[in-house]
């Protein structure tokens, strides 16, 4: 974490000392909930939906915090050690922005619609087989997240894997400018945030954005089987260095790499590559998009040098962050997919993917919640994935959620025979699968991050199943 003075933090944000402060008080980290407080912290208070966190910067001072931002628009500022400045938000930002210079490691930025956190993670293992390697905690992508993942990286940090995050347009440009990425990345552009963006191609827009602060000579590595993204680098309004390189990947065999193998197994997949093709790599994934995503840090991981020994072991030592199609194993012996982080129609039909390729389970059952966030064919998006998970194996569906009710109508009318049921009680939903489900079945359980399906898989998890 970013350790420094007094007077040098108020150097980086811009901001000036009042009540002539020490200013060799010396700050360790920075935090913006006062509900966080560490000894020694700069605590930088934020305006959100529901509280001004300026309301708590006399009481983080007396928790232990070793000093303040404080917005002079506020008025009197608290006694003690306090940074006035104009903007806490933008000042937390340029802290960032100067500690990322000091510390002067490589930046690879990641973004695209699905995929982002996997990503991240299969290549922090990768890299950190080689480098001194930090990475974004959780999911901590958006303008306040990222520049606090910069400021709690080690001085001697050789590389930072920054997750940057969307919903709306030059948000992405926002946090390429603070990070100034060597490699930028996209993985995907689904459907994630159509309300507010409109279309995909708007999306795609959204997503290019992150080469706006590439550095020259930098390395942009995107999906090729996504025609928008090329078709969006073409146009004239996009903001991009003087000189980058690119690189591909996807499933098509017009990328600069893909797999020209796979094999699923139990807990993951087995693949060659057309780069690698006598090097067969075992994923301890599920899915054929986490292998697409493993192609996006694969090309990442040989830029920076990673060498076979490096990959095999960044692989095998993978620690992917929960709820991402995460396979559990209930007491009872139900074989649980998590994959309740969250949902748009790609993600939820690469997910019913999944289910109805794994084999060995008495029933399978999909729990799908609403995807939200998707604009006005919302309705048309639940009832497709309606039709989708009728198409096959899947043996029974409960939908939770309004928007889901689509999603049930499309699939009785695709496969009368299928066994569906439609829920918008969440206690109702989990009762009904406590008395349906038995330790021979495997269950998906998918939905947007605002449906908080991680209840459901909780109470499958403590659950007795006796059928
Ligand atoms: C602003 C903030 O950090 N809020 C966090 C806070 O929320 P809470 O409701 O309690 O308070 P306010 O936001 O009103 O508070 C304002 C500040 O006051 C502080 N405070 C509050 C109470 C108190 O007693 N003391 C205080 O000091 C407070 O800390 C605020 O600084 O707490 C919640 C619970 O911990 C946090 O969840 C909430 O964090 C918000 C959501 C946030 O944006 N956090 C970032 C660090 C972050 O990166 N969060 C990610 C989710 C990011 C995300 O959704 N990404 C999108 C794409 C980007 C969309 C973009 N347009 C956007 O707006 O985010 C995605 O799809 O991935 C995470 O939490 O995982
Ligand atoms: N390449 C992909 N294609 C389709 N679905 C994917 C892909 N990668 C991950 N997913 C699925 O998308 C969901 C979110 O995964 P992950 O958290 O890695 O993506 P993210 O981009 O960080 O998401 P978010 O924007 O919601 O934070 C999970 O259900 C995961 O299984
Ligand atoms: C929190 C926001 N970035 C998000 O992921 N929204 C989804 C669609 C949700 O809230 O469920």
């Amino acid at each position: 974490m970013i350790i420094r003075t007094l007077g040098e933090i108020a150097e980086m944000c811009g901001g000036s000392l009042v009540h002539n402060q020490d200013s060799n008080i010396e700050i360790q980290g920075v935090i913006t909930d006062s509900r966080q407080i560490a000894p020694g912290c700069l605590f930088v208070p934020l305006t959100g939906e529901r509280f001004d966190g300026h309301v708590f910067a006399a009481q983080a001072l007396e928790q232990g915090a070793a000093g303040v931002l404080w917005e002079r628009r506020h008025g009197q500022a608290p006694q003690g050690a306090v940074i006035e400045v104009d903007d806490t938000l933008i000042a937390l930002q340029q802290m960032s922005q100067v500690y990322l210079r000091n510390v002067g490691c490589r930046v690879v930025g990641i973004t695209g619609s699905n995929g982002k956190t996997t990503t991240k993670d299969m290549l922090y293992s990768l890299l950190s087989t080689t480098y001194n390697v930090h990475k974004t905690g959780g999911n901590f992508n958006n303008h306040i997240g990222l520049p606090l993942t910069i400021l709690s990286m080690k001085p001697d940090t050789d590389i930072i894997v920054l997750e940057m995050g969307m919903s709306g347009r030059q948000e992405i440009s926002t946090l390429s400018a603070i990070a100034c990425p060597d490699v930028a990345v996209i993985t995907n552009i689904g459907e994630a945030h159509l309300l507010q963006l409109g279309s995909r191609e708007e999306i795609a827009r959204a997503k290019v954005e992150i080469i706006s602060g590439l550095k020259s000579g930098g390395l942009f590595i995107y999906n090729g089987d996504e025609p928008l993204i090329p078709r969006v680098l073409s146009e004239p309004n996009t903001v991009k260095p003087q000189s980058f390189q690119t690189f591909t990947f996807g499933l098509n065999d017009t990328n600069d790499n893909y797999p020209i193998g796979m094999m699923s197994h139990s807990r993951g997949t087995i693949f060659t590559t057309h780069q690698n093709p006598d090097q067969g790599l075992d994923l301890p994934l599920l899915g054929q998009h986490n292998v697409v995503n493993c192609l996006a840090a694969l090309a990442v991981a040989s830029h920076f040098g990673i060498n076979e020994e490096g990959i095999r072991s960044g692989l095998a030592n993978l620690n992917l962050t929960s709820m991402r199609i995460e396979q559990l194993t209930a007491p009872s012996g139900l074989t649980i997919l998590n994959d309740a982080y969250n949902a748009s129609p790609t993600s939820m039909k690469a997910a019913i993917d999944v289910l109805q390729g794994l084999k060995g389970y008495r029933n399978k059952i999909a729990v799908l919640g609403d995807m939200l966030e998707l604009g006005p064919q919302e309705e048309e998006f639940h009832a497709g994935i309606g039709e989708y998970v009728a198409s096959d194996k899947v043996d029974i569906l409960c939908t939770f959620g309004m928007l889901s009710e689509k999603t049930s109508e499309a699939a009785r009318a695709h496969r009368p025979d299928m066994k569906v049921s439609s829920f918008t009680d969440k206690k109702e939903l989990i009762e009904y699968l406590i008395q349906h489900l038995g330790p021979k079945d495997i269950v998906l359980v998918k939905g947007s991050r605002g449906m908080k399906l991680e209840e459901v898989v909780d109470a499958l998890t403590e659950a007795n199943l006796h059928n």
